[in-house]
């Protein structure tokens, strides 16, 4: 069975949508999300194109701020201080990855943690490790946790997790997730040995490494959930590029008792927990 991003992306937009009215007519704060894109990267102009456009759906503020590949890492610090001070933007994203002259670690201890709608200032990491409730939690980790209690219910106690990934923006904080859903987590990476072995005994498969069809039909256990976190761009054998996950989709969806699919899987769910982490963050601190 497929596990659909898009239907839950909408589900959640919806409800959204209300809160952000209620947000409205109680305090009257309209949350507000900017995003900003240094340099052009076709994909992320799709991608921050979709962030705005839905934003504005839900009724929230947006705007996209361009700045030229070569701008200087103390003009972008300047930009982001003014947007801090900015009472209208509650949300804050600078899509990565960032010039490489850039310094990327900078430049996210430089946003207002209270504003870090993507939660990857150090503040909001360290609340999500304490467990404390009050951090703004990383996008895409969310949504795979709502994806694999879309299949398996509200409860993920004692299964048994595996992820593959262990980047500060998807794998490490995904694993910290699951271990507060009390499952028992295992973080696999480019230095793991028997890693086919491991997946075969993970309940919930997530794949977070960045290569095309990394994970084979025959790594999966009979009836697993599989969340698969990559997004890669190939050539087919027509040339015309593709999107295509992590995984094997074609032979896990024969093993798997549910898997998210590439696109239409991880990628909504994002994007919709990048406007629920704008509205979480408009009203608790708007
Ligand atoms: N759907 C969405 O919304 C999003 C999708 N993505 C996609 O998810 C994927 C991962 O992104 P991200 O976490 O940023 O990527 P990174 O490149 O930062 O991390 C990749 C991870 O995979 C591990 N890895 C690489 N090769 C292997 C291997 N052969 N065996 C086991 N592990 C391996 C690396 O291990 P090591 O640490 O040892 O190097 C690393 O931890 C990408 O395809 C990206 O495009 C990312 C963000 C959002
Ligand atoms: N500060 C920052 N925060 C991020 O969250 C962030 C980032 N930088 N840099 C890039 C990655 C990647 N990422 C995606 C989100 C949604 C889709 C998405 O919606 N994908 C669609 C397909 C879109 C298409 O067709 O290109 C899908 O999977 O169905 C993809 C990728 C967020 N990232
Ligand atoms: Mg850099």
């Amino acid at each position: 069975m497929r596990i659909d991003g898009k239907q839950a992306a909408a589900d959640l937009r919806k409800q959204l949508s209300m809160q952000v009215l209620q947000l409205q007519q109680e305090k009257n704060i309209v949350p507000g999300l900017t995003v900003i894109l240094v340099g052009e990267d076709p994909a992320s102009e799709v991608y921050v194109r979709n962030k705005v456009r839905q934003t504005r759906e839900l009724g929230m503020h947006s705007q996209e701020i361009r700045l030229p590949v070569d701008i200087r890492e103390e003009a972008l610090l300047t930009r982001l201080e003014q947007l801090n001070q900015d009472k209208d933007v509650h949300g804050i994203l600078v899509q990565l990855p960032l010039p490489a002259h850039i310094n990327e670690a900078k430049v996210l201890a430089a946003i207002n943690p209270e504003k870090d709608v993507d939660g990857f200032h150090a503040l909001n990491s360290g609340r999500l490790l304490n467990g404390s409730g009050d951090a703004l939690v990383p996008c895409t980790p969310q949504g795979c946790v709502i994806l694999a209690k879309r299949h398996l219910g509200e409860d993920l106690s004692g299964k048994h997790a595996v992820v593959i990934g262990r980047s500060n923006i998807v794998g490490k904080p995904l694993a910290i997730l699951l271990l507060q859903e009390n499952c028992t987590v295992t973080i696999a990476h480019s230095r793991t040995e028997n890693l086919a072995q491991i997946c075969r005994q993970a309940d919930i498969l997530v794949a977070a490494v960045g290569r095309a069809n990394f994970v084979k039909g025959d790594w999966i256990k009979p009836g697993a959930t599989v969340i698969d976190v990559g997004i890669n761009r190939i050539e087919d054998t027509e040339g015309k590029t593709r999107l295509v996950g992590d995984v094997d989709y074609q032979a896990a969806v024969e093993v798997a008792a549910a898997i998210t699919p590439v696109p239409g899987g991880v990628g909504p769910m994002t994007i919709a927990c990048l406007l629920k982490n704008t509205l979480v963050a408009a009203r608790r601190y708007g």
